[in-house]
């Protein structure tokens, strides 16, 4: 479903991304982890089709981001950081727009629109504009659009990110439920959030990847968060790759 090679970007100097390279399968959650400044959101807008890579490409099922890019983003649902939306439109408005520019109409568009509001339960603020809602109906709103279109593969970027524990919850049942048909690529500061939804963890540390393993895997070498600190030093992270 997505097949990431050497994807490297470079802003001046700085090489953000690094040739990262993986692949995924339908049925699969990647946990994408990594401190502030590692590369991940770079990395999922560069497969997202926001950000040019300066080498290297994607295949988002089977569609290469840089020559076939149309064709790319069809199959793909992306929830960016910070979910930036249009705040002056309701969920309501925004949900259509995107389904239309989807190529949905009639009746297929209304019932697009509406299984995205069931499953963010977006009902009560429908007609609300978006940036009157709270942080947390803002991210559901983000998720809804992406999911709309049930792409083959999804990339979120934090998107449990200012949820409460019972959204959080909510959103992770629901990823849990979408990995049936689709590969979903998850970034996160939240350690438990990837034992919680991930069949598969990348660490990612000054633009490379330094890890791909599964949770349980990362787990085994002792408590999360001190494999986690040890995988994403500097100079650890220099001799993982090394
Ligand atoms: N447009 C840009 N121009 C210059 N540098 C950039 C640009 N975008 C990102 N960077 C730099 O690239 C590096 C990687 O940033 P990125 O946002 O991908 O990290 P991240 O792992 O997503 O971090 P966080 O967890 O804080 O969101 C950072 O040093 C960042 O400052």
């Amino acid at each position: 479903m997505l097949e990431v090679e050497a994807l490297t970007k470079r802003f001046d100097r700085l090489v953000a991304a690094d040739r990262v390279t993986f692949s995924l399968a339908r049925g699969e959650v990647l946990g994408f982890l990594g401190p502030n400044g590692a590369g991940k959101s770079t990395t999922m807008r560069m497969i997202a089709g926001f950000l040019p890579p300066t080498s290297g490409t994607a295949r988002v099922c089977g569609h290469d981001v840089v020559t076939a890019p149309i064709a790319a983003r069809r199959a793909l649902g992306y929830l960016p950081e910070g979910a930036p939306l249009y705040g002056e439109m309701t969920p309501a408005g925004l949900l259509d727009f995107v389904a239309r520019a989807r190529g949905f109409r009639g009746a297929a568009k209304a019932s697009r629109v509406s299984r995205a509001v069931e499953r963010l339960e977006l009902e009560r603020v429908l007609h609300q504009p978006i940036d009157t809602l709270s942080k947390g109906f803002r991210r559901r709103v983000g998720l809804a659009q992406a999911i709309l279109h049930e792409p083959g593969v999804l990339i979120l970027d934090e998107p449990t990110d200012g949820l409460d524990p019972n959204q959080k919850r909510q959103v992770r049942a629901l990823l849990r439920e979408l990995s049936a048909n689709t590969a979903i690529v998850v970034s996160t500061h939240i350690l438990e959030e990837v034992e919680a939804v991930c069949s598969r963890a990348i660490v990612i540390a000054g633009g490379r990847v330094v890890v791909d393993s599964t949770p349980s895997e990362l787990a085994a070498r002792g408590p999360l968060d001190e494999v986690f600190h040890a995988l994403t030093r500097p100079s650890e992270a220099a001799a993982a790759e090394a």
